[in-house]
């Protein structure tokens, strides 16, 4: 069995990103030797910072499916785009009259202020290596043509808890099938993914039980997949506590 999970409003409370309620039952995968596999749209330079302080020594994705990374950060296997490609497309966005306001016009304070991270944690998120999240200041009508105009540039837009995300055309789903050939090929038993948003549905989809988180806002996920769906009733990591203890008891 392998667990791979998203981070915030998953593992971590939407906004503390406290993982305290998920702590047993990490403890409990660790003793049964279960790996656990990050899986984010979150930088390689704060997964750096949780994989310690969950005490995970696993490979790990990050930015969307962008970029998988050996546990020692040594290898990198990258299926996204750079930020400078995404930068430049969206420098034509404006030009092309599209209002939005992206990581690069926030800078640190502005981030601190969307996010509720701490100094250190907004730094490590300002990282950006192949992804860059915005958040949307015109109609849903224009978001709509935003959207398909982003996707005519070869690239595409995800949603995350927070953010609409511009990345190039790699999902959390693709990217953790390619983790686990590479470095769980002899995994047995299910491979169980946890997730909240929509950004994490091409994950839930390949997984052969995929925990829809509750999420903090909006409509519960509705991943298409053969797989087993587990709907929790709790959030963030209560929620994941709460499947993966009920999982774990029947195994
Ligand atoms: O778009 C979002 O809501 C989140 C989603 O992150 P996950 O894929 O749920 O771990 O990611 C962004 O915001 C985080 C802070 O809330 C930052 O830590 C991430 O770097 C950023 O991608």
């Amino acid at each position: 069995m392998l667990v791979v999970s998203d981070l915030d409003g998953t593992l971590l409370d939407h906004h503390t990103y406290s993982f305290e309620p998920a702590k047993q039952a990490l403890t409990e995968l660790a003793h049964r030797n279960i790996p656990v596999v990050l899986n984010t749209s979150k930088t390689r330079t704060e997964l750096v910072q949780i994989l310690s302080d969950l005490q995970l020594t696993t490979p790990y994705i990050v930015e969307n499916g962008s970029a998988i990374y050996s546990a020692d950060g040594q290898q990198c296997d990258v299926l996204g785009k750079p930020r400078e490609v995404l930068l430049k497309a969206l420098d034509q966005a404006r030009e092309q009259g599209f209002s939005f306001q992206s990581y690069r016009d926030f800078g640190l304070a502005g981030v601190i202020e969307h996010t509720g991270l701490d100094q250190a944690a907004a730094e490590a998120s300002l990282a950006r290596e192949f992804t860059e999240p915005l958040i949307w200041k015109g109609s849903a009508k224009q978001r709509s043509s935003f959207v398909h105009w982003i996707q005519a540039q070869g690239l595409q837009c995800l949603e995350g808890g927070r953010f609409l995300h511009v990345m190039g055309r790699c999902d959390k789903g693709v990217a953790m099938q390619r983790l686990i050939k590479t470095y769980y090929p002899e995994n047995e038993g299910p491979v169980v993914a946890l997730g909240d948003s929509d950004n994490d549905t091409a994950m839930l989809a390949r997984a052969n039980i995929a925990v829809c988180i509750r999420p903090a806002s909006g409509e519960r996920l509705a991943p298409a997949t053969r797989g087993t769906i587990i709907h929790t009733e709790a959030f963030g990591p209560e929620g994941w506590a709460e499947a993966l203890n009920d999982i774990l008891k029947n195994r």
